[in-house]
């Protein structure tokens, strides 16, 4: 995996917005060969949504033949709660470039068949073509989307059980109340985001360092899914220096050293 180190979270979510926008202009996306990209909510994306809103309203970047699906979304939570993850993508991101309504795929929490619309969900992701690029973030625990430790390393779409860690974590967004926190969600799987074609990964803060430490240094291990990358032949994480803090010194020398050749994407964008 690539590992990139940028000094602050504006850095960070500079370079994922523009790795992001130069593969979809590289793949000169069309409607019958359009890019397809995962996408995730919480905290770390918004930097770089919001930069990618400024590259699309610039005119460097488009999303008209960008088809998008997200990774997870509570149970239970009406669509037009402002927490649910629905109305995050819109209000964060979608409403605010040129993508179609009908490209944009989130799994539905409140289906009446669970099992079901997690089904159709990998199965409307195969018909688009797979995943070119799945982005995502990590739960302090190293969780992808809602993969949480102990989740199967090859696990699909389904249903999850939050841990107790998660739901104190995500409490911050619904009054610091944990009961007011959903306790399942949809979730894409493990094996969902190893078969996309490439995965970025934004780690940014002190407190996900014990989640880049394992992830980097320790075993592929399903008590941090996020570990799994390390099997992927096109893995990227992007994290600031907070986030290094628990690295050895080689490791974060290492990477410092083999990513100084690497072109840094805004060169792609100019
Ligand atoms: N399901 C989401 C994850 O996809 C996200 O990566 C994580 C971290 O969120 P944040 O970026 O706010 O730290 O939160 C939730 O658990």
């Amino acid at each position: 995996m690539r590992l990139i180190i940028e000094p602050d979270y504006e850095k960070v979510s500079e370079w994922a917005a523009m790795y992001v926008a130069s593969r979809i202009n590289a793949a000169q996306p069309t409607a019958e060969k359009p890019f397809v990209l995962g996408c995730p909510t919480g905290s770390s994306p918004l930097g770089m949504y919001k930069k990618l809103i400024e590259l699309n309203k610039a005119g460097k970047v488009s999303f008209k033949n960008v088809i998008t699906f997200n990774m997870d979304e509570y149970v239970g939570l009406p669509e037009e709660h402002p927490e649910s993850y629905h109305s995050f993508m819109w209000n964060n991101f979608f409403s605010h470039i040129d993508i179609k309504k009908e490209n944009v795929n989130i799994l539905n929490g409140n289906a009446d068949d669970l099992e079901q619309e997690c089904a159709r969900y990998e199965e409307r992701i195969k018909q688009a073509g797979g995943i070119d690029l799945f982005m995502g973030g990590v739960g302090p625990d190293g969780h992808i989307a809602f993969n949480e430790p102990g989740s199967s390393l090859v696990s699909r779409t389904r249903q999850k059980t939050l841990t107790q860690d998660t739901v104190i974590a995500n409490s911050r967004f619904f009054d610091n109340d944990v009961n007011k926190v959903p306790k399942t969600a949809l979730t894409v799987g493990v094996g969902t985001v190893m078969d996309a074609k490439s995965v970025m990964i934004i780690v940014n803060g002190y407190k996900k360092a014990p989640a880049l430490k394992a992830a980097v240094e320790g075993g592929v291990s399903q008590m941090c899914t996020l570990s799994a990358l390390q099997m992927h032949p096109k893995a990227i994480i992007i994290c600031d220096e907070d986030a290094t803090m628990d690295l050895k010194v080689s490791t974060y020398r290492y990477f410092k050293d083999i990513e100084r050749n690497h072109l840094d994407p805004a060169t792609l964008m100019k």
